[in-house]
């Protein structure tokens, strides 16, 4: 059972974390928390505030407003060095001049901990992180970039932290080898049992190795959730636009109960009932109280109403689009031409114009129709295979 399926106590927890650089918010009252034993992959495009969250968390930098919290005890004036936790960052920071053996025993050394018990632990260590034993005395900068990860990995390790925290450990690093660590860090993971924090701005490698994931965009945190949470029920177009290619169509209807119709692609489009709008009412707020000691009291919060959307997109993946045939059962349908094909590997993706729109329809390759540029083709999906996000 993974962290996320079982009640296990958050161990790190955040509460209105805020950073500001002048006039700059970076990150944005952040809540979260971050489980016991869990694998939480923060993930968002460049300049969304990941690394200022991971360095706060770290230690390395102090909130401007709220709480980090560590099994209860707040970390805000914890320096990073008395803080049970450690960072291995996408540099690496090894030291260049020592062998792999000593980078890995830095910890313990410090720790005062014997030689002999110091290279018994390396070399278990070593073990965990798959390195050849006969690595030990080599020196670290005559070693790869996927060997050198393990070193940093396998030193952090022997801090014996709490949390581990990644920033972009894998960004330096062949596609190929890149896919082998991924699944080794999740191995790693699960061997361990320790609760890691990852940074990336891929969500690829998020996809394949969290438990959770959470989405940040310009300093909030939009959306956390497993991979299949964020896959399949994306909060917002944002969200749903970073899992990968999407086709959107903006609808609307004229009020509960009638046709919805394509704002930007004619036609009447079948869709699944939209979930109600949770807003704050519009009603001004009511002013702060005052306290019995004369201070302010925080103004009550605003009620909230419930609202029925008119007015909503439909992402729709290329996978969940096909090509209809005559007579098919299907709940939407658009004419096109084909007008290009890119091969995908497994997988097949077709460009097809749909008046002024193109539509991006994915088929595995077995079931590709052979030769498809400039047929006159039927792109379809079904009600239920569309995310309904706001407008
Ligand atoms: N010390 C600083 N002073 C001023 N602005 C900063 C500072 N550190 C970060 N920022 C700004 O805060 C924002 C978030 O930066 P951050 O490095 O956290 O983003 P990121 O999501 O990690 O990006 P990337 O994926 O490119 O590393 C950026 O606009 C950045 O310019």
């Amino acid at each position: 059972m993974s962290a996320v399926d079982s009640p296990t106590k958050p161990i790190l927890q955040l509460v209105g974390v805020r950073k500001t650089f002048g006039d700059f918010t970076a990150v944005d009252r952040i809540d979260l928390d971050v489980r016991e034993g869990e694998f939480l992959t923060i993930v968002g495009p460049s300049g969304s505030g990941k690394t200022t969250l991971l360095r706060m968390l770290a230690g390395l930098d102090r909130p401007t407003e709220g709480w980090i919290t560590l099994n209860g005890e707040n970390l805000n004036d914890v320096p990073p060095n008395r803080r049970p936790t450690c960072l291995v960052f996408q540099s690496l920071a090894l030291f260049p001049h020592k062998s792999v053996g000593e980078n890995i025993e830095f910890p313990l050394k410090v720790k005062g901990v014997s030689r002999a018990e110091r290279k018994r632990r390396a070399l278990e260590l070593m073990g965990v992180v798959r390195l050849p034993e006969a690595y030990y005395g080599k020196n670290v900068m005559k070693c790869s970039g996927g060997e050198k990860q393990r070193v940093a990995i396998a030193r952090a390790l022997a801090y014996d932290p709490a949390v581990l925290f990644f920033d972009e450990p894998l960004s330096a690093i062949d596609y190929k080898l890149k896919k082998v660590l991924e699944k080794e860090l999740k191995d790693l993971h699960k061997e361990t049992g320790k609760t890691f924090i990852y940074i990336t701005h891929s969500l690829e490698e998020a996809m394949v190795m969290s438990d959770r994931i959470g989405v940040m965009r310009a300093g909030r945190l939009v959306q956390v959730g497993t991979p299949e949470q964020i896959y399949a029920h994306p909060v917002d177009r944002f969200v749903s636009e970073f899992v990968g290619e999407v086709n959107v169509f903006n609808v609307e209807r004229d009020a509960p109960g009638t046709a919805w119709h394509g704002v930007d692609t004619p036609g009447t489009f079948k869709v699944t009932e939209p979930p109600l709008l949770e807003v704050e009412d519009p009603a001004p707020p009511v002013a702060a109280a005052t306290t019995g000691e004369g201070e302010e009291a925080p103004p009550p919060p605003k009620p909230k109403r419930m609202i029925v959307q008119n007015a909503v997109q439909l992402v729709v993946r290329p996978e969940y689009m096909r090509f209809v045939t005559e007579g098919e059962r299907v709940d939407n349908r658009l004419q096109g031409t084909v007008y290009n094909e890119y091969s995908l590997g497994s997988r097949v993706q077709y460009q097809v114009r749909c008046g002024k729109r193109v539509i991006l329809v994915e088929l595995p390759r077995s079931k590709a129709p052979p030769a498809s540029v400039d047929r006159t083709v039927t792109v379809g999906w079904d009600a239920a295979d569309a995310i309904v996000v706001r407008a």
